[in-house]
């Protein structure tokens, strides 16, 4: 059985061109994932599509609201099937428990928290009034999700290390901000090379602009995964 440890971040604002794009992937290359943009412009009936075509899709719509509205959210798309879904960390412990309990427990679908995202350094955590550095507070956000029963966290590659350290081997760490050598950094802040990611111990590497902007989007991915395949 095939577990790609890449997922395409799917950021298109219509299904025509994320279909476009999936057609050109494979499922045993990569995972898919709709987020905000797509889910929204598309809705469900685009993730049936890429599920009908045999991807596993990651739901990245980062609940983030009363625990009762992102308890309803996430049963709703737990009902839909994905492999994959995502909260907001900073929701807090009874938001993350309500969560957790909506999922039924005949549900394959994982649930994991954003921690801190990788657009924002220590500026950025200064403006919202956070303490402490950005792997002080991804820590205690895990702990957070760990200790409510969550599957994983989202992160970025560079706290892995001390993540996987703290958390074991069966604690998902989905990582994005994941910029190949020579690629273009764009809005993201905390970022580690593909090969870093996995040498820090990251189950999951989310990649977006790298590979969707590629002129070879296949074959990028294709390359990516040759590089994982020669750490693992
Ligand atoms: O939850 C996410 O997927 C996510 C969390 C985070 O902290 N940082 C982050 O970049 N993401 C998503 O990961 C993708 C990264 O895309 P690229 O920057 O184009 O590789 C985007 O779809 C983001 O929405």
């Amino acid at each position: 059985m095939h577990d790609p440890r890449i997922i395409v971040a799917l950021d298109f604002s219509s299904a025509e061109d994320a279909l476009k794009l999936a057609r050109k992937l494979k499922p045993h290359l990569c995972r898919l994932k709709v987020g905000k943009e797509l889910f929204t412009a598309t809705g469900p009936q685009l993730v049936e599509k890429l599920m009908h075509m045999e991807f596993d899709v990651f739901l990245d719509l980062k609940f983030h609201d009363i625990p009762n509205t992102v308890a309803s959210a996430c049963k709703a798309a737990a009902h839909l099937g994905v492999w994959m879904m995502n909260i907001h960390a900073l929701g807090g412990r009874k938001m993350l428990t309500a969560a957790r309990e909506a999922i039924p427990q005949s549900s394959n679908t994982k649930l994991i928290a954003v921690t801190l995202l990788t657009s924002m350094d220590q500026s950025d955590i200064a403006d919202i009034g956070l303490q402490g550095k950005p792997e002080q507070i991804v820590m205690r956000l895990a702990q957070l999700a760990k200790d409510c029963g969550l599957d994983g966290v989202v992160c970025s590659a560079l706290e892995a290390t001390n993540l996987r350290q703290q958390f074991g081997a069966d604690f998902c760490l989905v990582t994005p901000g994941i910029r190949p050598a020579d690629s273009q950094v764009n809005d993201q802040k905390r970022i580690t090379t593909p090969q870093q990611a996995i040498e820090n111990g990251a189950s999951y590497l989310v990649i977006g602009r790298p590979i969707t902007q590629a002129s070879d989007p296949l074959l990028m991915c294709q390359q990516l995964n040759s590089e994982i395949a020669n750490l693992m």
